[in-house]
């Protein structure tokens, strides 16, 4: 059972807290990036499989790469070609997982 919400675009007032906790806006407010540090590659691959059933659940899924203990993001909508509400969400689920 998918619980997804709709294509809501995204206002630049959305993106506050994000930004606060060090999302940044990229291609001309198109994406969302942001670089995450863990102690050590198995914990930088508990957050990408625990990111990724959430990804599926919500059918959004993050372009990322791993390099040994650093996870790179970016979010986008490739459906709509921008950010919308499922970027947030996602963003907003990985701080989560995080700071877990
Ligand atoms: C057909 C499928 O539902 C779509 O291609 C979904 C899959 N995952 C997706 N992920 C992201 N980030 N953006 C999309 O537009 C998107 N679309």
């Amino acid at each position: 059972m998918t619980d997804r919400p709709t294509y809501t675009p995204v206002t630049p007032a959305d993106l506050i807290p994000l930004t606060a906790t060090g999302w940044t806006a990229v291609e001309g407010g198109r994406a969302l990036a942001k670089v995450f540090t863990f102690r050590n590659f198995i914990d930088a691959m508990g957050f990408m499989t625990r990111a990724a059933l959430w990804a599926e659940k919500w059918n959004h899924h993050p372009e990322w790469s791993n390099v040994y203990k650093t996870v790179t993001v970016t979010l986008t909508t490739h459906d709509t070609g921008g950010l919308t509400e499922l970027d947030l969400r996602l963003a907003a689920k990985m701080d989560a997982l995080y700071n877990d």
